[in-house]
């Protein structure tokens, strides 16, 4: 659907995209996450027609993009300022693209519910739209794009402003949305837990370049290099070293954990300048209690931290022969007894849920 072919972009000396290859498909929800200033806004900016490029191709449905102006690409943006006229009525606003199509009231009238209706606004349509709550407006702004029926919609941090809950809300009714119109949606945040919650899939970008591009829990998961495992959630890391390399078996020693064998798609590129690492999610590692046993591996603890979250408790824990210690997080299930500061304990760890970064 959409094709990114080695597009490179200068503002004057400065080189914001840097080679991004990638194809979004029909039918996607598509992310771009990144840091500020990565080149997420400037990229999705290329696909409206916004930006031209410095070198490369966008190409839509198989054609160039270069000669095409804004106004003739099948694509519409919703901006995270909700760029909506407050002096008009919200069907003023959900109809404004379509003004100049000559449709009769009743066929006008029609539509704007029917986009309406798509974005929980049922029966808004004459409401004043300064009146409007920020998540109102994010709503209109969004119906006022789907109204045009463009095969691919473009957003651009469109819940940043919205508070937390808000926020949610609005990913849960945004995946919804697109799953009944089954337009291709790309997405900009700067929030990873948003796009893992609402992507297919994720293009993570670092300083104009994509670093990886995969399913939420490919990325999770498997990220490809420590700096995507640092910038998706939370991950440990711990020294390694390999040992020895067999066909898909791959021994290595790490602090704390000791020698295991990991498969070779455990082990990535993208170390740090620290050297390789062992990395694990906190949600790997579990506290043993009196009379629990691992099921695989398990190492002793000292707790040096313990941090309340209501459904959830995190531990930092130092392993034995490590030097730092490590966040694990655990599930308060009914009943779980609660180790203090400086007790020592049982971990239970496995070595599937370790990625090596060398
Ligand atoms: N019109 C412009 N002229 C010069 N430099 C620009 C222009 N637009 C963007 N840049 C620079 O290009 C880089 C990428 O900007 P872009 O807006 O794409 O980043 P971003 O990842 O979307 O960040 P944010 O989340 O802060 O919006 C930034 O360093 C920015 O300062």
């Amino acid at each position: 659907m959409i094709e990114f072919r080695d597009v490179h972009k200068y503002y004057g000396d400065y080189h914001a995209l840097r080679g991004i290859n990638a194809t979004i498909k029909a039918g996607e929800f598509f992310s771009l996450l990144g840091p500020s200033g990565c080149g997420k806004t400037t990229l999705l900016r290329t696909i409206a027609g916004f930006e031209g490029i410095s070198s490369g191709a966008v190409l839509i449905d198989s054609k160039d993009m270069q000669s095409v102006p804004a106004n003739k690409r099948p694509t519409n943006m919703v901006f995270q300022s909700y760029a909506i006229f407050p002096h008009l009525t919200v069907a003023e606003n959900v109809g404004f693209g379509l003004r100049r199509d000559g449709l009769s009231k009743d066929e006008m009238a029609r539509r704007v519910g029917e986009a309406l209706e798509m974005v929980g606004l049922k029966g808004y349509g004459a409401r004043a739209a300064h009146a409007l709550s920020g998540g109102q407006r994010q709503r209109v702004a969004l119906a006022r794009a789907l109204i045009l029926k463009p095969k691919v919609l473009l957003l651009d941090e469109p819940l940043s402003a919205l508070d937390k809950k808000m926020r949610e809300q609005m990913q849960v009714e945004l995946i919804r949305l697109q799953r009944q119109v089954g337009i291709t949606f790309i997405l900009v945040t700067h929030d990873q837990e948003e796009a893992l919650v609402m992507s297919d899939r994720i293009a993570v970008m670092f300083e104009g370049q994509i670093a990886q591009l995969a399913d939420p829990e490919t990325l999770y998961r498997r990220p490809n290099s420590r700096k995507v495992a640092d910038f998706i959630g939370t991950m440990n890391f711990l020294p390694a070293t390999i040992l020895s390399e067999q066909g898909d078996q791959v021994e290595i020693e790490a602090q704390g954990f000791g020698r295991m064998s990991l498969s070779s798609a455990q082990v990535m590129g993208g170390a740090t300048s620290e050297g390789a690492a062992v990395g694990f999610r906190p949600e790997t590692l579990t506290i043993l209690f009196d009379g629990q046993t691992a099921t695989d591996r398990e190492s002793m603890a000292t707790i040096e931290e313990v941090v309340y979250y209501g459904d959830m408790t995190y531990y930092d824990v130092k392993l034995d022969g490590t030097e730092k210690a490590m966040r694990l997080s655990m599930r308060n299930v009914f009943g779980r007894p609660v180790l203090d500061i400086g007790a020592r304990t049982r971990v239970a760890w496995s070595p599937g849920a370790l990625v090596m970064f060398r």
